[in-house]
């Protein structure tokens, strides 16, 4: 369970994200929608501790991400970039991560092969393609075995097979009773993917719910995302 309460946080006197709340529920899927520069990076980096709020609070399983005991067994991540080092080797990468939070090494092996990086597991970081990047990042997420996952475009660089992967991955998560919130701009794969959507502009959010409640009345999810959008920014 993540719960977001009156999350506020300024940058330059600027608001990024004004009174933000919503909560993420075990068990489903969460999309969190908003046009570029919404607040979506500046939420989900509060989330995971990298940010602080001005105001309000986030929380994963009732404690913020600085006080998580084991952050990675708790809530796996994925972030702009892998955060690897680029002469490292995917499976040197993950062995470091894992070791460094007291995971067992044999997660690296499972992981690579669920990711599908096996065959590529003794390569450095710095000659994997964008979406090879995003897959190791996903690995890394993975490690801990987290009954949470917070992603930001996950998507973002994968061929159709590995957006149908992801995809699948994420129901399946969700099936297992897990937590998923995940950010993206590709409306039609949000609308397969997700139960739930939170929609955020301008640093507020505008709509929260199940995806068929958000999107009555519209023909698609990119109909109410635009309607919803435009009528928040007054066009
Ligand atoms: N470190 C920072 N310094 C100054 N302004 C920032 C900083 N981080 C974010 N902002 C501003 O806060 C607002 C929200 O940005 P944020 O990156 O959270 O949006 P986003 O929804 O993730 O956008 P995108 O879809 O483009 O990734 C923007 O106006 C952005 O310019």
């Amino acid at each position: 369970m993540i719960e977001i309460t009156g999350l506020t946080k300024y940058h330059g006197g600027r608001a990024a994200i004004q009174d933000v709340s919503f909560a993420v529920r075990p068990g489903r899927v969460t999309g969190f929608l908003g046009p570029n520069g919404a607040g979506k990076s500046s939420t989900l980096r509060i989330l995971l501790g990298l940010d602080r709020a001005d105001a309000g609070s986030a929380l994963i399983g009732g404690r913020p991400y600085r006080e998580l005991r084991d952050p990675l067994r708790t809530v796996g991540s994925l972030l702009e970039g892998s955060g690897a080092h680029r002469s490292r080797t995917a499976r040197a990468h993950l062995g470091w991560v894992a070791h460094s939070n007291g995971i067992p090494k044999r997660r690296v092996g499972e992981v690579l092969e669920q990711v599908g990086l096996a065959d590529a597991a003794g390569r450095r970081v710095g000659g994997f393609s964008l979406g090879m990047g995003q897959r190791l990042g996903m690995a890394a997420a993975l490690l801990g075995e987290p009954a949470v996952l917070v992603l930001d475009e996950p998507v973002n660089g994968l061929d159709p097979d590995g957006i149908r992967w992801i995809r699948r991955l994420l129901r399946e998560y969700a099936a297992d009773g897990r937590t998923v919130l995940l950010s993206s701009h590709l409306m039609s794969e949000m609308a397969e993917t997700a139960d739930d959507l939170v929609v955020i502009s301008a640093g507020r959010v505008i709509a929260a719910g199940p995806l068929a409640e958000v999107t009555a009345g519209h023909a698609s999810l990119e109909e109410a995302f635009f309607a919803l959008t435009d009528a928040a920014s007054g066009r």
